[in-house]
C-alpha cells in the first residue's frame, strides 16, 4: 500500500536526524521538502522569526493550534525553558501519529503534550483539562478560516491575558482576511507583521504577531 507523505516525511526524519537532537529533525524536515517533496511546515525561513518571537516571550505556557507533523512543535519546543509547557492540538488521527513519533525523535515528549481533537472542542477545556488558567503564547496554523472564531472563544474562556502573543501563520498566503482584519482594528490587539515567504518558495506570506491588551 502507497505510504502517505507525512509517513515520508517521519522516514526522512528518521533517516537523517540524530535522536535527541531537536535541530538535527527541523534540518532533516526542511531538506526533505526542499529536496523532495513540498509540505506545509512553517519552514526555515518564517521558523526563524517563530523563534525569535517564543524566544523574547519565554513562554512558561504555549498553545498550538494544528501539529501536522509536528514541525512547529519541535521549534518551539525546544526553545523552551524547563517546566514549561507546549500544548498541540491536532484533530487528523493520522497526522497525530506522525507527530507525536517526530516530537519522540526530537526527544522533546516531556515538554509537549499533543491532544488529538478539535479546537472548538478542547480549547474551552483546556483549565478544567490540564490546569491552564492564561497562555503566554498561542501559534495560530490550522484551518485558516478558524482562526478568528477560535481567537474568540479563547477570549470568552479567559485563555488570554494582558500580554498573551498570539502568533499567526500564513496571513498572505493562503490568507486569513477576517482574522487580519480583527486583529490590526480590534483595540483589544496590537499587531504587528513579519513579512516572509511561503515555506520553501519565493512566494509572499508572513506572520502576524498580535498582543492581547486585556
Ligand atoms: O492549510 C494550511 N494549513 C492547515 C493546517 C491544518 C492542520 O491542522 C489540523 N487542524 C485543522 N483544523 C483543526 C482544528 N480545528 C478546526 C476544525 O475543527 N483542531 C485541530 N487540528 C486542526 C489539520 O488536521 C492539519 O494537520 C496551510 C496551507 C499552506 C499552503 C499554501 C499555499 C499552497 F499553494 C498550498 C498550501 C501553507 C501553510 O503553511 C498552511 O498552514
Ligand atoms: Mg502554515
Amino acid at each position: 500500500t502507497q505510504s502517505t507523505r507525512p509517513q515520508r516525511l517521519l522516514g526522512a526524519v528518521q533517516k537523517n536526524a540524530t535522536r535527541g537532537d531537536p535541530r538535527s529533525v527541523v534540518q532533516a524536515i526542511d531538506q526533505f521538502c526542499r529536496q523532495k517533496e513540498w509540505a506545509m511546515n512553517v519552514g526555515d525561513e518564517k521558523g526563524c522569526i517563530l523563534d525569535s518571537v517564543v524566544s523574547e516571550v519565554n513562554p512558561a505556557t504555549v498553545l498550538e493550534l494544528g501539529t501536522y507533523c509536528g514541525y512547529s512543535t519541535v521549534r518551539i519546543a525546544s526553545l523552551l525553558p524547563p517546566h514549561a509547557k507546549l500544548i498541540t492540538l491536532e484533530f487528523n488521527p493520522d497526522f497525530a501519529a506522525i507527530a507525536r513519533q517526530v516530537i519522540a525523535w526530537a526527544g522533546l515528549e516531556d515538554k509537549v503534550h499533543l491532544v488529538e481533537g478539535a479546537s472548538g472542542d478542547w480549547i474551552p477545556k483546556m483549565t478544567e483539562q490540564f490546569g491552564v488558567k492564561t497562555f503566554d503564547l498561542v501559534f495560530l496554523d490550522h484551518w485558516k478560516d478558524r482562526y478568528l472564531p477560535d481567537t474568540m472563544l479563547m477570549e470568552e474562556c479567559g485563555l488570554l491575558r494582558k500580554g498573551s502573543i498570539l502568533l499567526a501563520d500564513n496571513v498572505i498566503c493562503p490568507g486569513t482576511p477576517d482574522y487580519l482584519e480583527y486583529v490590526r482594528s480590534s483595540p483589544r490587539y496590537e499587531s504587528q507583521y513579519f513579512k516572509s515567504h511561503l515555506e520553501y518558495t519565493k512566494v509572499e506570506d508572513g506572520l502576524e504577531k498580535s498582543v492581547f491588551l486585556g
